[in-house]
């Protein structure tokens, strides 16, 4: 995979990836020591943020993407348009699992995904490239 590297252009972006950086400080992740904070904007522009959440017993660790589409969920919010994800890796882009990139494909078939660096660099891609051929809600609304 290819990163092109970019920086916020304009206050819109600026936000979101400051945001997303902000989340890591609520990060709780004693066991991997791996601080993961995003930030989604919903398309009618409002901005929920999460961090991911670690679990002694492992398996229940959750994402910081999932977190804050959760949060957005619950606050009544299901359509977004774009992600930042910010970790602590300084040369890395985050990108994000398997299992987050189903999670939004729930939402949004070609979701933007900002791939954030703690100095606020960013590698842009969306869901149509990290997850190709995918299976979506409309697949339960076929003919059977
Ligand atoms: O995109 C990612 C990748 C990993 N993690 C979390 C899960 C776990 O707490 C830690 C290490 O995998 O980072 C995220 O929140 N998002
Ligand atoms: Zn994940």
């Amino acid at each position: 995979m290819e990163f092109k590297i970019e920086r916020p252009q304009d206050q819109k972006t600026q936000e979101l990836v400051d945001l997303a950086l902000a989340a890591r400080n609520n990060s709780y992740s004693p066991y991997s020591k791996f601080r993961v904070g995003a930030a989604i904007r919903t398309t009618d522009g409002k901005i929920f943020q999460g961090c991911n959440i670690e679990s002694c017993s492992y398996a229940p660790t959750i994402c910081a993407e999932r977190v804050a589409i959760s949060n957005a969920v619950a606050a009544g919010h299901k359509q977004f348009d774009t992600i930042a994800i910010s970790s602590d890796l300084k040369e890395e882009f985050i990108t994000p699992c398997g299992v987050c990139r189903q999670f939004m494909r729930e939402f949004s078939k070609d979701l933007v995904i900002l791939m954030v660096r703690p100095d606020g660099t960013f590698s842009r891609t969306d869901l149509t490239v990290l997850l190709p051929g995918s299976f979506g809600p409309e697949s339960l609304e076929m003919p059977r």
